[in-house]
Parts: structure tokens; sequence; C-alpha cells
């Protein structure tokens, strides 16, 4: 991504963003509440033009190519997308239909993803049946279908109780590492970033920040990465006491 802007009227939502995301990685787009998170995501996966800058995704540069651009990209979005008068196995296997993933393959897919998941057992449930964190991991293996390279996450644990978070952050870590995709994963909660992972930190509409946990912590001459974010974004300073609560 290089140079994007993005506005809503005069509000200024995003000012020349610019970051990768490597291949393989999982990187945390940490900011708080209306730093650009959701924007940006609106801009990738083009539920907004992006006016200025450019977004490439495995190289194809989504203004001209978006059909192969798009392709490559998984999304898992913040308000909830699963039919929940379908079964978990018509949700996933519909979804791959429109991938072009036929149902034999698409029931084949399911069950390398959820391997030694106990939702293997239920697919032919309601979708209602299943609680706010199984319904997100649900999501999530619809957005590993077709095989993507890159997979946007945006604030994917919102809601969830401390252990389905941990299983959600877990289970995404073990799809990047066995499938060798790259992760976008928006958030304001630090205690969801792993000591390998890296980090854009957002902060109204602009790039602080951008390197490995260790870098980004370094370079603040921080103790921590919650250190680090809390200098860039200066949400500890007495002259803004407002937006503490912002801070997770
Ligand atoms: N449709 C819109 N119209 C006007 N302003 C908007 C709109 N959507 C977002 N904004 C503003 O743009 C800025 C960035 O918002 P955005 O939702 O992208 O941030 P975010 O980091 O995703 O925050 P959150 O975690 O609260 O969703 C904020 O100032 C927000 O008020």
């Amino acid at each position: 991504m290089d140079g994007v802007s993005h506005s809503y009227g005069a509000r200024k939502a995003l000012d020349d963003v610019s970051f990768t995301v490597p291949q393989g990685s999982f990187t945390a787009l940490l900011g708080p509440n209306g730093a650009g998170k959701s924007t940006l995501f609106s801009l990738i996966t083009r539920l907004f033009n992006t006016r200025s800058g450019e977004i490439r995704i495995l190289g194809f540069p989504l203004r001209q190519k978006p059909t192969e651009a798009l392709r490559r990209l998984g999304v898992v979005f913040q308000a909830r997308t699963l039919d929940l008068d379908l079964s978990i196995r018509q949700n996933l296997t519909y979804h791959a239909a429109l991938h072009g993933i036929g149902r034999k393959a698409a029931e084949q897919r399911i069950g390398e993803i959820l391997k030694n998941s106990e939702l293997s057992e239920r697919l032919s449930e309601k979708a209602r049946n299943l609680s706010g964190g199984q319904l997100r991991r649900i999501e999530i293996v619809r957005a590993f279908m077709h095989r993507p390279r890159l997979i946007l996450l945006d604030e994917p644990t919102t809601g969830l109780d401390i252990k389905s978070r941990a299983e959600i952050v877990s289970e995404v870590r073990r799809l990047v590492e066995e499938e060798n995709v790259s992760v976008l994963w928006a958030t304001h909660l630090i205690d969801e970033i792993d000591a390998s992972d890296r980090v854009v930190v957002l902060h109204r509409g602009t790039v602080l920040a951008e390197g490995s946990v260790e870098d980004v912590t370094e370079a603040e001459n921080a103790e921590s990465i919650h250190e680090a974010f809390t200098r860039l974004t200066g949400l500890a300073r007495p002259d803004q006491p407002k937006q503490v609560e912002t801070l997770a």
C-alpha cells in the first residue's frame, strides 16, 4: 500500500498511508478507535474506490487488476455475516461456490481446515446454534476456503470472552503457519500481539510505526510494545486524558 489517503467529506480518515504485509507474516494493524482501520479495509476490499495512492495485493494493483487481486484475498469483517438459518456446511459450501469451488472440493477443504476441531462434528447444525466465538471461527474458515494468499481480519475478537479470543488468535496463527498465508489483523488490543509479529501502528489516519515488535519497541526506547504504542499514540499523556479509555 503506497501513499493511500481517504476522506469522508472534509474529514480525512487516512493520510498518505504506506506499509507492506510480507508474505507469510502475521501483521497487526494496531490502532485505537477511529484510527482508520475499517476505512483501510474498505479500500482494500474495494467497498470504496482508492482515489489517491495505490494498493497492491500479491503484486496486482487493485485499481488496474481488481479480479486478479481480489481472488487472492480472504476477509473477515467486523460485523457478523453468516446466515443463521443455514447450516454451517451450507454457509461454507455456498461461499465456496461463489469462488467456483464444487461441493466435493469444498467438503474436502472444510475437513482440511477444521481437522482436530470440535466444529467439524457440527457442520449439519444451523449456524444460530453456535456461540459468538464459534461463529467467528466459521467465518474464519470461510475466509480460508478459496486458499487466499492474504487474509484481512477487522477486529475479529470484538465482543468475545477471553477464552474464545485466545482460541481465535491461535487458530489463525496455526493457519498462517500451515498455509503460508499472510494476515493483516486489525486490532486495538495489544495483548493479541505476539513477539514474532509485525506491527503497523495507525493513529488518526497516519502510520506512526512499522516493523517487527522488537524494532518498534526499540525505536521508541520502550520496555514493551504496549509502552511503545502508548508513547506513539500519546494515549497516556496528561495533556490528552480523554483518550485513555481507548487503550486496550
Ligand atoms: N461513513 C463515514 N462518514 C464519515 N466519517 C467516517 C465514516 N466512517 C468513518 N469515519 C471517520 O473516519 C475516521 C476513521 O474511522 P474508521 O472506522 O476507519 O476507524 P477504525 O480504526 O476502524 O475505528 P473503529 O475501531 O472504531 O472501527 C474516524 O474519524 C471516523 O469517525
